[in-house]
This record gives C-alpha cells, structure tokens and sequence, in this order.
C-alpha cells in the first residue's frame, strides 16, 4: 500500500469540501477519483500533499509523491530550456535526460518562451516537469485537460507505463471514456463523499439499468424522467447493461 486516507474531513468555514472519506491505494495501481464539478477531488489532493490542513482524519504516505497540478503556472518569462533547469537543479531525484525525451518526444521547441505556449503546450510542459520525477505516486489532477486527442493517448500511454515498474498513480479526471481505458479501481465523489468504489469491472456488472411507471419508487439512483415512466440505475443483474458514464451520471444526480 502507497496511500492510506482514514476519515478524512476537511472544512472551508461552514462548507464540508470533504467529508469523511476513506480509500488506500495499492502499488502498481492506477486509481481513478471521478466526480462533478465542487466534489471535492482537488482539497482530497491537497490534505494528501499537505497543502491544505485537514480537519479530521489520517494520511499515511509510503513513497515519495510527484504532483501535476490542476492550475498550471510557470515563470512566463523563461524558455521552455531554463524551465528544465531549474527543475533539475530544485528537484530531487529529477532526470534532465527524461525530460529532454519527452520534449522531443512532444515535438515542442525548447528555445520557445513559456509566454508563447498555447494552453495544450503548457499542460505538456506541466506533464513533463512532473513525469521526470522519479517517484513511488504520481498525483495527477486532471492531467490530459486541453490536450488533443492523440496527445491524450500519448499521456494516457505514459500514465500505464510508470505502473509498469510497480509505481502508483491518483488521478482526477472528468472524461470518463479515458478513466475507463486506463484506471484499475474508481472512486465516485459527489458533495464531499464517496459514493461508490471498486474495481471498474465489478461497478459495471454491478449496476444496471430499469424502466419502472413514474408512480413506482425502488432502490436505486433515479437516472432519466421520461413522459410515462422512470429510468433507475439498480444494484442487480437484471435489465440493460449500461456504460460506466451513465453510471457515474445516475449517481452523481440522482438520489439513492
Ligand atoms: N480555498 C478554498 N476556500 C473556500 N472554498 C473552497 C476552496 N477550495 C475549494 N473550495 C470549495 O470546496 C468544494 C470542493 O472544491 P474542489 O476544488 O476540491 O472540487 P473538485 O472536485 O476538485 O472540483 P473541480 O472538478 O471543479 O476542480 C467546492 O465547493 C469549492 O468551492
């Protein structure tokens, strides 16, 4: 295990940003947390890195953590080159070797000024300084956000291959189709809490879809309100099966 949350709970004022939530996060293994905007993902990273102060709860952190975060903000005013340097020079355990790799391999010039990146470009910077790191987790909060598609890919490749060497990813995404390619187990976060958890495998096995009259309440998230009747996402195996999107949408909206 590389990471441990036990009962974590963290306050801004009266709002519950995060509230008592668990989850550990094993070695090798990619673990997705999903949720809509105002969940709580971002300060859940945050209490992780010590950046923001919990207010109840336990982290316990086996390895060394290099982390991407979700606003990017570098010195304008430097080339991409300089960039590089410094990280060298500030970070430990940081490989100017990787990063010229991946610069070359991003087909991004080094000589080019930070100011003159487009919002993608920047993003793989971010990628690069992070992925250069030799670390034990990698946190990753919304890592491919504005990346175009075959960009995506080639980060989402990247991602896979760290677990190759026993190291651990937690990511945060809002694009489920690149979740499902890639992440190993899920954790759904909705106002703070986490509402489902598991292999990915077994959340899509586990949930399926029913249309019942609108007068018909059962167990279940309450997905789509249509003219005559109401779509439930349902724990059993009867019924249509259904993506891992709708899924995440029924339970994010939906009250159980
Ligand atoms: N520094 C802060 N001060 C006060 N409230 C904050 C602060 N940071 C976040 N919040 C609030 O805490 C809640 C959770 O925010 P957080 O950024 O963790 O969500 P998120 O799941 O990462 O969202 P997104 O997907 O939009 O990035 C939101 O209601 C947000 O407004």
């Amino acid at each position: 295990m590389i990471l441990k949350i036990e009962g974590l709970t963290k306050k801004y004022g009266n709002l519950i940003a995060v509230n008592n939530i668990s989850f550990e996060i094993n070695r090798g293994e990619i673990f997705g947390l999903l949720g809509p905007n105002g969940a709580g993902k971002t300060t859940t990273l945050k209490c992780v890195l010590g950046l923001r102060k919990r207010n109840n709860g336990q982290i316990q952190i086996n390895g060394k953590i290099a982390y991407l975060p979700e606003k990017k903000q570098l010195y304008k005013s430097l080339t991409v080159e300089k960039m590089i340097e410094i990280n060298n020079f500030l970070t430990k355990d940081f490989s100017i070797k990787k990063a010229y790799e991946l610069l070359s391999d991003f087909n991004i010039d080094k000589k080019i000024k930070i100011s003159n990146l487009s919002h993608g470009m920047l993003t793989q910077i971010y990628i690069i300084l992070t992925f250069s790191q030799n670390a034990d987790l990698y946190i990753l909060d919304e890592p491919t956000w504005g990346l175009d598609p075959l960009m995506r890919n080639k980060v989402l490749d990247l991602i896979r291959e760290f677990t190759y060497n026993g190291k651990s990813v937690l990511y945060t995404s809002h694009i489920l189709s690149e979740v499902e390619k890639i992440a190993d187990r899920i954790a759904i976060m909705s106002k703070g809490q986490i509402l489902e958890i598991d292999y990915l495998d077994n959340i899509k096995n586990k949930y399926t879809a029913i249309s019942l009259p609108k007068e018909e309440k059962t167990k279940g998230y309450l997905w789509k309100s249509l003219e005559k009747e109401n779509v439930w996402i349902v724990k059993n195996n009867k019924g249509e099966h259904i993506t891992i999107d709708d899924i995440f949408e029924a339970i994010v909206k939906g009250e159980w």
